[in-house]
């Protein structure tokens, strides 16, 4: 890649970047392979240092170059005061974070520059809705915001350069840029990502005391909805922590689901399957959970696009997969998703293709007259 600065960013930097962890670190990552120069803080010296190694940009010196746009990207719990301190410390420079909450660091920011006579004028709340269970620039991306909403929260008094410079930081890293109020922002992101991060959490610790046979047994479900399981406890404490009324209204109503469920299974369990109300209550909360899902839009948010699902067993065994891709490809059929899910203990994979519903009974019929076993929806 050239070292050249390219004239395709809308960026001009510096760009100092206080945190410089996965979110830190990807932004680095992103600017920098525009030819954007930027400068890498945090309080760690080894977290600098690999951010820097990973090519996150340069680490930061007393003689740089005055930044123009400062992104904090620290934990939800220190951003605020970290705001405030670069909002002093760099009087021309605009200043945005990326905390995955933005009600309680509005608040804590307003209160330092007053206290301090800071300029909040440069400052902008911001939130790239995109991310990832792992910590650190060793996970970070360039691509990371490649088509995903990055929340600009809006308040009055705002200096109109500064919106500008966060909305050109978003585009630039591929982001698409969307502005709403922080309690908006907040109450919807409560929804949206602190709750699902909850569930994953508490139907993944159900499995710490399980047994191995019945772990053995887990397929893709199970990894779908305990994947950011594996997030860090001390950054969504602090998370959480930040949005704890909306994210405790959200968990209520889940509570108040439950005990209806609960109800219904209880029922069924002692009067039997046909107990009055059993079926309705368990049918009740699946579809609306279909309803729900229905709903999510589309990875790049346009309209989620319903493929259908050909699945096809695939002997576990070197060029397999690469046989049923080119002989997919012989067939005529595009393939717009691919999965695959592995037996454990078995010497077969399932290869889940997502294709238009259109080419799925093409594709199946072609593929069983060609060998391949393909399993019945
Ligand atoms: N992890 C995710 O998927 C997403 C996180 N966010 C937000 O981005 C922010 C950063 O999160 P991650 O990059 O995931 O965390 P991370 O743990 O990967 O990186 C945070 C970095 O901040 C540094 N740091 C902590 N306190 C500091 C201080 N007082 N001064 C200077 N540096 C300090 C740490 O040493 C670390 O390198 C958080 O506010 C989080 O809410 C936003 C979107 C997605
Ligand atoms: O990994 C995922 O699917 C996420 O949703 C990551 C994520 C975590 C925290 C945020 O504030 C925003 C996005």
């Amino acid at each position: 890649m050239s070292e050249e600065p390219s004239n395709v960013a809308a960026t001009r930097g510096p760009v100092r970047i206080v945190g410089a962890g996965l979110l830190g670190a990807s932004i680095g990552l992103g600017l920098s392979a525009l030819g954007v120069p930027v400068t890498l803080a945090d309080a760690s010296p080894t977290a600098r240092a690999l951010a820097r190694d990973v090519g996150a940009g340069a680490i930061e010196h007393a003689e740089d170059a005055a930044p123009t746009l400062i992104v904090v990207a620290v934990p939800p719990d220190v951003t605020a005061e970290i705001v405030a301190a670069e909002l002093r410390a760099h009087p021309g420079a605009v200043v945005t974070d990326v905390a995955s909450v933005k009600s309680v660091i509005l608040a804590e920011v307003a209160h330092l520059a007053a206290r301090d006579s800071l300029d909040l004028g440069r400052y902008v709340g911001s939130h790239p809705m995109a991310g990832r269970e792992r910590s650190g620039a060793g996970a970070a991306s360039a691509d990371l915001f490649v088509g995903r909403p990055w929340v600009i929260t809006l308040r009055e008094g705002v200096d109109p350069r500064a919106l500008l410079a966060v909305r050109n930081l978003a585009t630039d890293l591929g982001g698409v840029p969307l502005q709403m109020s922080p309690a908006e922002h907040d109450d919807a992101v409560a929804l949206v990502s602190h709750l699902p991060q909850l569930m994953a959490s508490l139907t993944a610790g159900r499995l710490v005391e399980a047994p191995e046979t019945a772990l053995g047994l887990a397929g893709q479900g199970l990894r779908d909805v305990t994947r950011v399981a594996a997030s860090d406890p001390r950054l969504w404490s602090a998370i959480l922590t930040g949005n704890a009324a909306a994210v405790s209204t959200h968990l209520r109503g889940v509570r108040d689901d439950l005990d209806g469920l609960l109800g219904a299974l209880d029922r069924a369990a002692v009067d039997g399957p046909l107990a009055l109300g059993a079926i309705a209550g368990m049918a009740g909360v699946i579809s609306a959970g279909n309803d729900g899902v229905a709903r999510i839009p589309g990875k790049h948010g346009g309209r989620r696009k319903r493929y259908t699902e050909v699945t096809v067993l695939v002997p576990d065994e070197p060029g397999e997969l690469g046989r049923l891709f080119t002989e997919i490809g012989e067939i005529g059929v595009n393939i717009e998703d691919f999965q695959m899910e592995h037996a454990t203990r078995q010497r077969v994979g399932m290869a889940i293709v997502s294709v238009i519903p259109a080419s799925a009974q093409t594709l199946e019929t072609s593929l069983e007259e060609r060998g391949w076993r393909v399993v019945a929806q």
